[in-house]
């Protein structure tokens, strides 16, 4: 089984000709209340990529709508608790290049209480897998607990923060990074050497996989035997949020489905090219009769190995 302990936002979306700067008022061309929340989309993603998914996640009893989007994508959402307080949310601005900015309040994600979390452990089983990002409370917490049931831990350390050096990543087994995070969590200062990220990636926590998502440039994956380099499909991005979240979604989901590595990287980025063709967070995040449907058509991406 996978559980997804992980936010739960809505993201207020708004469409500007260029981000805001110090001391601007901006008007929008645009506005669009959305589910999102690294958490939801992440879950979202496993679902529609027709991956089993428990989410874990607290909401503001008014937004209940979010929780129905969950669920008819197939997400168990008996876990997610409804709650007096208001849930997290997002202020997102997309510039006209498909730039974004966002300023996140955690609102009920940061609500998780010890009791809960032992509540939730009660229906794990050793080996299940348990994803995290970093937009609920009480990380650390969880992964003692997790643990000590045996789960596998899957990371995705974004919003990266001072915090996320003092969790025992070392009991991770898969971590996914974008290169900020990956040099931040080496405390490296050049995020554009990537062969100097990863060897620090290995050295600083050895037997972890590490995802290296890289946007517009693919993906690295490296594990104990090998490093690879998927490039990505060169399309237009319309909004780039939720892309990562797509990725690991789906590259969650075809792990789940036995795929090898190799499969699941292509399928992966198959699907966050097509949702940064997209608005939104959880409206963008694609089924997988989409993803197979247009993969027809593209030519299959050259791989790096070494
Ligand atoms: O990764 C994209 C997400 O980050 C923030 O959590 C927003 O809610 C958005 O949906």
């Amino acid at each position: 089984m996978l559980f997804n302990y992980g936010s739960v936002n809505i993201d207020h979306v708004y469409r500007v000709p260029h981000l805001v700067r110090p001391g601007e008022t901006l008007t929008s061309h645009g506005y669009r209340q959305v589910l999102g929340g690294k958490g939801a989309n992440q879950s979202l993603a496993v679902a529609r990529a027709g991956g089993q998914v428990t989410h874990w996640g607290r909401l503001g009893q008014h937004d209940r709508w979010a929780l129905e989007t969950l669920a008819s994508a197939g997400v168990n959402t008996v876990h997610i608790e409804l709650t007096a307080e208001p849930s997290g949310h997002a202020v997102i601005q997309v510039d006209d290049h498909g730039e974004n900015a966002i300023i996140l309040h955690p609102g009920a994600n940061h609500g998780f209480t010890d009791a809960r979390l032992d509540a939730l452990m009660t229906s794990v089983q050793p080996g299940d897998w348990l994803l995290l990002q970093n937009e609920c409370n009480a990380l650390e917490r969880l992964i003692n607990r997790a643990v000590a049931r045996e789960l596998n831990i899957a990371f995705n350390p974004a919003p990266m923060g001072a915090s996320i050096l003092r969790l025992p990543l070392e009991q991770c087994r898969l971590l996914f990074l974008n290169r900020g995070e990956a040099a931040a969590l080496v405390g490296r200062e050049d995020e554009d050497d990537l062969d100097g990220l990863l060897t620090a990636l290995r050295q600083r926590l050895p037997g972890c996989e590490v995802v290296l998502t890289l946007g517009g440039d693919g993906v690295c994956y490296q594990d104990d035997a090998r490093r690879l380099h998927l490039p990505a499909h060169p399309v237009e991005a319309v909004d780039t949020t939720a892309a990562g979240d797509t990725f690991i979604g789906y590259f969650m989901a075809a792990r789940q489905q036995g795929q090898a590595i190799v499969p699941a990287l292509r399928l992966a980025s198959a699907a966050a090219a097509l949702c940064v063709q997209r608005e939104g967070a959880a409206p963008s995040i694609p089924v997988v009769s989409e993803v197979t449907e247009v993969t027809r058509d593209w030519d299959a991406l050259p791989l790096d190995e070494s």
